[in-house]
């Protein structure tokens, strides 16, 4: 199965070096041409990935027409670009395999229904757990969920990319993949605020445990199943992203926690924090669902520029409800 790979970041970089592990040659479409030319050249992604080695058989492109011919495509593009490139990709029956995480502004379209609405015969699969790129891409041991409605290209997927250290999990529900993903970096935003805003343990502990009920709340309107929300790709992921300065949303929230404005943070940011573009997303997706996701809305309050002691008060003082 040759593996072609849709974006030349952290993660597209590390999912390619996961893919290459097989010996089998990888083609790695990046946007940057320095991207393509530090990966071709001296094998390294000197700009998203720098200081880690990648083998001579994965090769960067800067045409998406050079995709034509892959047996699979990886799509991890940011969410909010993944319709823009996806559309100059020639892909038509091309097994889609999604690894962004994110909802479509707009739309409010999770990117696996993206990809399908442009391609209704690809085959959509989704990748996503807790997987910091460089620690995957150092090969430290890594599992993830791999949901793909056809289980058996579930199954040859999964066989295709696992490797000692890389180890997927199956399931057939792409939906609950994909919203464990997109909701948790709103969540490990609402962390980083605890930290930056120096709340203590027990708050970024109560925190995550309410988040995640949000998260259960919102997927199992859109049609998630439970057991997918506590898995690998829900709370694996928000236990990891809440719980480190290595997640780009975490530490923005870190900032927002310390009372700097989020244009200022997300000025000039050479990496994505996905987070801050899911979050109204989300908002507006749960308000139509009539789902309550009052972490989410202080989020957004935050990204808006209110202030923290009035938007952690406000939250304290909503009235007392059954757990
Ligand atoms: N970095 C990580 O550890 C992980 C990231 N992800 C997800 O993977 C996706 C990609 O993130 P990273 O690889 O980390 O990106 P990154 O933050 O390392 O790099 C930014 C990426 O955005 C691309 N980009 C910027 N403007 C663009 C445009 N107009 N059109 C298309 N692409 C554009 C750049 O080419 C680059 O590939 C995100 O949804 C992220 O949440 C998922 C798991 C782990
Ligand atoms: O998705 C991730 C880890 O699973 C990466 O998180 P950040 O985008 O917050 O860095």
């Amino acid at each position: 199965m040759k593996i072609g790979v849709i974006g030349g970041g952290a993660w597209g970089t590390a999912l390619a070096q996961v893919a290459a592990r097989s010996g089998d040659p990888v083609l790695l479409w990046a946007r940057e041409p320095e991207v393509v030319a530090s990966i071709n050249q001296t094998h390294e992604n000197s700009r998203f990935l720098a200081g880690i080695a990648l083998p001579r058989s994965i090769r960067a492109t800067g045409a998406l027409a050079d995709l034509a011919g892959c047996d699979a495509l990886l799509v991890v593009a940011p969410a909010q670009h993944v319709r823009a490139v996806l559309a100059e990709t020639p892909v038509a029956t091309t097994p889609l395999v999604l690894c962004a995480k994110g909802i479509e502004a707009g739309t409010q379209l999770l990117v696996g229904e993206v990809a399908q609405q442009l391609y209704p015969d690809a085959p959509i699969a989704v990748l996503s757990g807790p997987t910091f790129a460089h620690e995957v891409a150092a090969g430290q041991p890594t599992a993830v969920t791999l949901a793909c409605a056809d289980a058996a290209l579930g199954a040859a997927l999964a066989d295709r990319l696992a490797s000692p250290s890389f180890r997927p999990y199956a399931s057939t529900d792409v939906i609950g993949a994909e919203i464990g993903g997109a909701v948790k970096n709103v969540l490990a935003i609402a962390c980083g605020v605890v930290e930056g805003a120096g709340l203590g343990q027990n708050a970024r502990a109560a925190l995550i445990a309410r988040g995640f009920a949000e998260m259960t709340r919102f997927g199992l309107a859109r049609g998630a199943r439970a057991e997918t929300l506590s898995g690998l790709s829900g709370l694996g992921d928000l236990v990891l992203t809440c719980s480190s300065t290595s997640s780009r949303n975490f530490s923005l929230g870190v900032g927002l926690g310390q009372g700097k404005r989020a244009a200022d943070l997300l000025a000039d940011r050479l990496t994505v924090a996905e987070g801050a573009f899911t979050a109204p997303v989300l908002q507006a997706a749960a308000a139509e669902a009539g789902v309550d996701m009052p972490v989410v809305d202080a989020v957004c309050a935050l990204l808006d520029g209110r202030d923290v002691a009035a938007v952690v008060g406000a939250l304290l003082a909503r009235p007392l409800r059954r757990e």
